[in-house]
């Protein structure tokens, strides 16, 4: 089965293009306004409008999101996926709210912060924020990812953080993951994505054949 791969916190064309040519699965844009990645609801919807039909899948992500921001986005941009940073009650009141699958992410620093429990469609499983870091995610950080072996998924998961196109093969391998998220690794720096990065990422992932579940 081929590693699904998400490009997230896409912010003009070029890097859109090269994502969807490259067979991205989800694209991610982030509504969370101390991101160097933010994007309104316009700026989403101006991305969002060349993407084709049968292309990847528009992922938005919101951190401790009121109703009203999430709407906000949502009318202007025909979101696929809303990607939470909150609590897993309020990611359950979201997904009933708005009526869309939700993902939710989870720091992780321990076998003990990975969950046993979860009725949402999916998980971002990545390294818990240093204390000091400003944002939740999107920080460049990796977590071990032998944390992830032999661990059985309530859900269907991804693995993120601190992923690069020169170790997304040994982070499969090591994990386990069957799917793959990333930011920071494919930017030149913080919230300017290249093309050659997000091309190299995509095609690592897809040549490495996931260790198998054991
Ligand atoms: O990308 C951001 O700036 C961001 C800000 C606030 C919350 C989440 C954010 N990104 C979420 C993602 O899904 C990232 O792709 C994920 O955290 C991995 O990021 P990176 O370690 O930079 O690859």
């Amino acid at each position: 089965m081929s590693i699904g791969v998400k490009i997230c916190g896409i912010t003009e064309p070029a890097s859109l293009e090269t994502a969807i040519e490259y067979g991205a699965d989800w694209i991610g844009f982030v509504f969370f306004p101390r991101s160097p990645r933010f994007l309104t609801p316009a700026q989403g919807a101006d991305l969002s409008i060349r993407m084709p039909t049968n292309g990847p899948a528009r992922v938005g992500l919101f951190v401790k999101a009121q109703d009203s921001d999430i709407q906000a986005a949502l009318d202007e941009v025909p979101l696929d996926i809303l990607q939470i940073y909150d609590t897993p009650s309020r990611a359950a009141e979201i997904r009933n709210r708005f009526g869309l699958p939700v993902w939710l992410a989870y720091g992780v620093s321990t076998r003990s912060d990975l969950p046993a429990y979860s009725d949402l469609d999916g998980l971002l499983i990545e390294a818990r924020p240093q204390i000091d870091a400003l944002r939740p995610g999107g920080n460049g950080q990796s977590f071990d990812w032998h944390l992830t072996q032999n661990w059985h998924p309530p859900a269907p998961w991804m693995l993120a953080g601190g992923l690069t196109p020169e170790n997304v093969s040994q982070a499969i391998a090591i994990s386990g993951a069957q799917a793959v998220d990333v930011s920071s690794g494919v930017e030149t720096t913080p919230g300017v994505k290249s093309a050659e990065k997000i091309r190299t990422f995509i095609q690592n992932a897809r040549s490495t054949c996931a260790r198998s579940k054991s």
